[in-house]
């Protein structure tokens, strides 16, 4: 029996290559130190997993910023707008330009595009491929990273995504073919890896196929074939592990059983009855490797060892010791890095501590759950058992994780409290009348940037240094001058800035009842960039007004609308690490409750216009078809919840972004909000057809520049993607706005941008007043 580790965070558990990169970026460090830093977290991570014991190792589980775009530059499918870079740039560059884009030096490119990873909140770049794609093997870091390893002695099993999978997540950048014709030209590319691999003394090799855990078409199946058929006979003496994780192999099971492959990898956590479905099989011999994710890769509960146990046990009455491997369900890629640098018991108090595990304690429960099983009859083996199963009773009991009233208030839910008191039409004529808004309205998506300066006058009040009185001064002066900034440059409806919010998850965690939250527990969302997840331990309720405050401060320096903002109850659910020991949708309720409490607070105050974003909405809908109908009703119903308890005069925004929208238009009409503001600028108003074929009734915004870049939209650019948006939507309809929010950028990038936007809607205001005239 083996234990098989899938992969590691390699952002350092301080944060090291977020820091490190950052500063190479503004050329304050050399690829060389930064190369150091890379090499020492590589280094750390492969000692721990080898004291701790782990038996399968992994390597290339590093990225300097993304395992996608590591495989786009080992295939060499650099794109071309982009590889004109390699005369006069190093390769490190070269990767960065993609990733990020590149305005310095007479280049002008602009990255690539950046997409959700499956249902997480990590974010690829997504490969671009055009009809005579060619590849070629262009960076050997997987090679290169397994020899690494093997100078510390230390034998890996290199991590690569499949060709399927990296074939099926790009895109076609022109007609005339489809991706997944260019696996002919990529499996020799793939070849040439693998020798190198197998040359330097690589025995096993982890497959990454997350593909798999999606509906499929026959095109991607007979891929799929294809590819698992080659590689066998080509290289009999290389161990595959088949490696799909975040759901079941499903109806991909019956052919995946019948590949040549030496193991498959099964997400348990996600879908442990796959498990059965393979014993019972006839196609499974009983001779493939299992690899069972046990230990749950996405959250961050502690594993139940009994509940590990049956499950391991029913693997050995068909399969053997040596052919089964103890497994996380995916990556600790998606896991805070080591709990035990937690020490701050008001945020993460111990008995709940004791209930979690992260990456660090989840390897060392793979080591425990192997021993456990060898060993069943030892001293050791049962004190461990028992003092599991003393915590998992503990949790279970604790008076911290109930509160009745909340449970009360979830069970008397009833349609009513999902519906706002008129249709949109009877409301938006009262909205019209109080607000007195202009034709294509002005509006930001809520947070102003985020310096270093607020990040770091934040830091200061977390380390004492500074009083909460200093800190309330300091943010009431930049929220001043933000609301000043606005009223100058002539937006309509204006926002506070968020300058006291750490991120739109986390302030509302840390505010809520049955919450805690970490001081380390960082998680790569993008990049170098970050989130620490709360942790929803208990049930979830309000006891005072989150945001009324700030939100209220920032009306009563204007006469102009202030947009309260608040983080919707899916997106706090979805970026939040969840209990497990009740349905999400009890807890997405509960969120919502104390959302809609919020929302009533904030009208009381005398603030009209009211967003709840909801960016996660579309990232949380299950990866299989037959399992959307439910989550969406209770993600819909949820987000109606914490929005309809207001006035029909009161206008309820919300806001989505990094969202493929078509397939669940209807259900984003269903929620019904009065103003919709969406991330569309990217795909040039290519994603507003979904809303233009459903016929959208309500208002929308759609973004009309990206906020990722650093780039200054043209008043041109914006003019003709609001041109392309009337010709699609009554005009009464469009609101003008940014993608998404602005924390990301530095302060002069967005006062030239919104300049032009503002001066934008003007324009298209004239030529409205022209046009009707004549
Ligand atoms: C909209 N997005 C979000 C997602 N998920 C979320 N939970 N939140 C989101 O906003 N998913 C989809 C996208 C992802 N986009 C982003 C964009 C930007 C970031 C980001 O900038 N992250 C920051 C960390 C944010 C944070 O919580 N900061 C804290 C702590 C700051 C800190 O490190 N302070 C230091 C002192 C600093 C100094 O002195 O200079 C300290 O405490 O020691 C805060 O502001 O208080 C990042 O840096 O990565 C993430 C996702
Ligand atoms: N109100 C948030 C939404 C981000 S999706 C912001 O502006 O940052
Ligand atoms: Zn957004």
């Amino acid at each position: 029996m083996k234990t098989n580790l899938l992969g590691y965070p390699r952002i350092g558990a301080n944060r090291a290559l977020k820091k490190a990169s950052e500063k190479y970026w503004q050329g304050a460090i050399s690829a060389e130190e930064l190369n150091q830093v890379g090499e020492g977290i590589r280094k750390e991570n492969w000692l721990l997993q080898q004291e701790v014991g782990i038996d399968m190792i992994p390597s290339n589980d590093f990225s300097f910023y993304d395992q996608v775009l590591d495989a786009t530059m080992t295939y060499g499918s650099i794109p071309k707008r982009i590889a004109g870079i390699k005369k006069n740039k190093s390769d490190l560059d070269l990767y960065f330009a993609m990733a990020r884009g590149l305005q310095q030096d007479g280049y002008d490119v602009t990255a690539l595009e950046m997409t959700k990873w499956f249902d997480t909140n990590y974010h690829f770049l997504v490969p671009e491929f055009t009809k005579d794609q060619s590849f070629e093997l262009y960076s050997t870091k997987a090679v290169d990273e397994f020899k690494e390893a093997l100078s510390l002695e230390i034998l890996t099993k290199p991590v690569l995504i499949s060709p399927v999978t990296y074939l099926f997540l790009g895109k076609e950048k022109e007609g005339g073919f489809h991706r997944m014709d260019l696996l002919d030209k990529l499996m020799p590319i793939f070849f040439e890896l693998l020798e190198q691999l197998i040359s330097a003394g690589a025995k096993y090799v982890q497959l990454d196929e997350p593909c798999l855990a999606l509906d499929l078409g026959d095109r991607e199946k007979n891929a799929v074939k294809k590819l698992y058929s080659n590689i066998a006979e080509k290289y009999p003496q290389l161990n595959i592990i088949l490696t799909n994780y975040f759901d079941c192999y499903g109806d991909n099971l019956e052919m995946v059983l019948q590949l040549p492959v030496s193991g498959l990898h099964l997400d348990l956590v996600r879908c442990h009855l796959q498990l059965d479905d393979i014993l019972k099989s006839p196609y499974f011999d009983g001779k493939k490797i299992l690899s069972l994710g046990l230990v749950d890769g996405r959250n961050v509960w502690m594993n139940n060892f009994e509940d590990s146990l049956v499950i391991v046990k029913n693997a050995l009455e068909k399969v053997n010791t040596d052919n089964l491997w103890i497994s996380g369900s995916c990556s600790f890629l998606h896991s805070p890095c080591d709990l035990d640098l937690e020490k701050n018991e008001e945020n993460l108090p111990g008995n709940i501590k004791q209930w979690l595990a992260f990456a660090k304690q989840k390897v060392k429960e793979l080591v425990v759950l192997k021993e456990l099983v060898l060993y069943p009859k030892s001293e050791w083996a049962i004190r461990n058992l028992e003092e599991n199963k003393r915590i998992f009773e503990a949790r279970k009991y604790s008076k911290s994780i109930h509160h009745p009233l909340t449970k009360n208030r979830v069970n008397k839910l009833s349609s009513k409290d999902s519906k706002r008191h008129n249709v949109f039409q009877i409301r938006r004529a009262k909205q019209v009348k109080k607000l007195n808004l202009p034709l294509y309205p002005t509006t930001t998506i809520g947070s102003f940037p985020q310096t270093q300066e607020v990040r770091s006058w934040r830091g200061r009040l977390k380390k004492k240094e500074i009083s909460l009185k200093e800190y309330n001064e300091f943010i009431k002066k930049e929220t001043e001058s933000t609301i000043s900034f606005q009223e100058d440059i002539g937006l309509d409806v204006l926002v506070h800035g968020e300058f006291e919010r750490n991120d739109m998850v986390e302030y509302f965690g840390e505010r809520l009842n049955g919450f805690a939250f970490s001081s380390y527990g960082w998680v790569q969302s993008y990049g170098s960039r970050c989130v620490k997840p709360p942790i929803i331990f208990g049930d979830v309720y309000r006891s005072k007004p989150m945001t009324v405050k700030w939100t209220s401060f920032a009306q009563s320096l204007t006469k102009k609308p202030v947009k309260g903002m608040l983080t919707g109850p899916v997106t706090i659910l979805q970026w939040s690490f969840v209990r497990n020991d009740q349905p999400r949708a009890t807890t997405c309720k509960q969120i919502a409750l104390a959302i809609r409490d919020e929302v009533k607070d904030l009208e009381q105050s005398g603030v009209n216009i009211i967003q709840i974003d909801e960016p996660a909405i579309r990232e949380g809908l299950p990866l299989r078809q037959e399992h959307w109908d439910s989550y969406l009703n209770w993600a819909v119903e949820s987000f109606r919840i914490s929005s309809s308890g207001v006035e029909d005069s009161t206008q309820i925004h919300t806001h989505m972004c990094y969202s493929e929208f078509n397939d669940i238009i209807k259900n984003i009409a269903d929620m019904d909000a009065d103003v919709i503001t969406i991330e569309t600028s990217r795909s040039e108003m290519e994603l507003l057809d979904a809303f233009v074929k459903f016929k959208y009734p309500n208002e929308i915004g759609p973004g009309v520049y990206d906020i990722h870049s650093a780039r200054i939209p043209t008043e041109k650019e914006m003019e003709l993607l609001l041109l392309k948006a009337t010709e699609l939507l009554p005009q009464e309809n469009i609101w003008v706005n940014p993608d998404c929010g602005l924390k990301t950028r530095d302060w002069p990038e967005t006062e030239s941008a919104l300049i032009n936007l503002v001066n934008v809607a003007k324009k298209m205001r004239t030529l409205s007043l022209a046009t009707s005239a004549e």
